[in-house]
């Protein structure tokens, strides 16, 4: 039966039914049951049949895959940027599709076209017919998954994904991968132009497993014989992995040192990590393109102005970001795994040296992940290091908050959360536990919990209206995406994009 209702958010309160309810992801956990591998990309490629496509459809978009466990989203981004620049000077690529994930402040943002997300309206269009399509074709006896005959979340916006980008005629579509890669449901692309995989670390290691070499194995999986593949430098024993993983495949796969060509070009953060993802998007970008008649000749020495100014102009919200407020200096980054928390404390201690006075403040958010308590020694350690006082703690307040946006209305719709423990947000276990590591790494340090984002925000203004006149508080917000696309959303105090 179709939907009556069609609107944005009546497609956001419906696709939020398809998140697993946490009481199911804690059963099938105690039961040891794992999500679906091999299952699943079967039943992937069944629901793309149902909503009237198959795989060979998908070659139509001309895919450039992404995985990795750090770095994918900024690699797809900086290739988007860079057909972007050749479509406003060449008028080609004629349109382009970017599928990213999770997102920041809007679910929309998940589907680009044209680099921009889309609108409202294409959004519930193509997210009702893909409904409608799956219900229609619906099968008795009922399919095995909590949501009838539908697929979960993740799932079922790469369908809408696929759906709105052949129907608007995408030329060329930018692909990130969800989790890991072989079984990923971005995975029925069969012959990508070429696909990139970014750095390898540990994440997700239930499903993907606990060893970088395991991980790598997953990674892999998007590589496909008669398409090219690029990666960068990797740990030894993921770079083995790859390689052998190639060969089986028959795939040609180039381990890329940073380029040459990115001397001089002001990517931001200017950092190793994203000089290897602007390494990894460069060739992604110099496959696609020279396969569409856009890039005559690669020159060894000199990127095309368009690649240096696709690179220096992307914009990736949420990633190393800084936003000034009158007494704050807000520095936001989604960081959310130990390693990238490494390079992203850096990154603020790098942007606070010898530049910038007053308290400093970090806000983190890490939900229902207790394991994450590791992460905050590293980042201590970092902002310690470049404190010529030593007395001085490595922040004067750290607030641990949940990722619930705002203190009176709960969550946005687009961030609406059933995975997590709901009884969690108000013992606030996790933030309790780390607020008590925090205060025994860095005694001197005022560590406080707090409910909301919105909490934990106007926390630091209040900081920064209790110092001094002429000090701007220095606030590093970090820790998971949701938290920074709360922040975002409310310091921008809009929901536009
Ligand atoms: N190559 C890299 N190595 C280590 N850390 C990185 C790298 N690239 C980015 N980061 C860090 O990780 C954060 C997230 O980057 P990005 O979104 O590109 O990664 P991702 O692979 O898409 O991860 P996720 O989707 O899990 O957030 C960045 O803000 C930065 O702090």
């Amino acid at each position: 039966m179709a939907s009556t209702s069609r609107t944005y958010n009546d497609a956001i309160d419906k696709l939020n039914e398809l998140q697993t309810p946490f009481a199911v992801i804690e059963a099938r956990r105690k039961a040891g049951i794992l999500p679906d591998s091999v299952l699943g990309i079967a039943k992937m490629r069944a629901y793309l049949t149902r909503i009237g496509y198959t795989p060979a459809d998908l070659d139509r978009l001309n895919i450039v895959h992404v995985a990795g466990t750090k770095g994918k989203g900024s690699t797809c981004a900086f290739v988007d940027s860079i057909f972007s620049q050749y479509q406003q000077r060449h008028g080609g690529p004629r349109k382009t599709g970017l599928f990213t994930s999770p997102h920041l402040m809007a679910v929309r943002e998940r589907i680009r076209i044209d680099s921009k997300p889309i609108s409202e309206e294409l959004f519930a269009k193509y997210f009702f017919e893909v409904w409608d399509r799956l219900e229609e074709s619906r099968e008795a006896p009922e399919e095995d998954t909590p949501f009838g005959s539908k697929p979960v979340y993740a799932r079922y916006l790469t369908l809408v994904s696929w759906h709105a980008f052949l129907q608007e005629g995408v030329e060329v579509a930018v692909y990130e991968t969800g989790i890991g890669g072989e079984y990923d449901s971005t995975n029925l692309v069969s012959s990508p132009v070429a696909s990139g995989i970014s750095t390898l670390g540990i994440d997700h290691v239930a499903i993907l497993g606990d060893t970088v070499e395991k991980i790598a194995w997953h990674k892999a999986g998007i590589m496909k014989m008669g398409s090219p593949a690029f990666t960068i430098e990797q740990l030894p024993g993921a770079a083995e992995v790859l390689m052998n993983r190639a060969k089986e495949k028959e795939v040609n796969l180039r381990a890329l040192k940073i380029d040459p060509r990115l001397e001089g070009v002001k990517i931001r953060p200017n950092a190793v990590f994203q000089k290897k993802n602007a390494t990894l998007a460069i060739a992604l970008a110099e496959t696609v393109l020279t396969k569409l008649g856009l890039l005559k000749e690669v020159s060894e020495s000199k990127l095309p102005q368009e690649f240096i100014d696709g690179l220096e102009k992307c914009v990736f919200r949420g990633r190393c970001e800084v936003k000034e407020e009158k007494n704050v200096t807000w520095h936001l980054d989604g960081a959310h795994t130990a390693d990238s928390l490494k390079m992203s404390s850096k990154w603020f201690a790098s942007e606070i040296t010898g530049r910038r006075t007053g308290p400093r403040v970090m806000i983190f958010n890490q939900q229902g992940r207790i394991e994450a308590i590791d992460f905050l020694q590293p980042i201590s350690t970092t902002l310690q290091s470049i404190n010529e006082d030593h007395d001085r703690p490595a922040f004067d307040h750290v607030v641990f908050c949940t990722n619930v946006t705002y203190s009176q209305t709960g969550y946005k719709r687009d961030f609406v959360n059933n995975t997590i423990d709901p009884s969690e947000i108000d013992k606030l276990t996790v933030q309790h536990a780390f607020a008590e590591k925090w205060a025994a790494i860095d005694p001197k340090a005022k560590v406080v919990v707090l409910p909301t984002i919105e909490d934990a925000l106007n926390y630091a203004r209040g900081v920064a209206g209790a110092s001094p006149e002429g000090e701007v508080v220095q606030a590093y917000v970090t820790g998971s995406l949701h938290l920074v696309g709360g922040a975002l959303g409310i310091l921008e105090e809009t929901d536009a994009l």
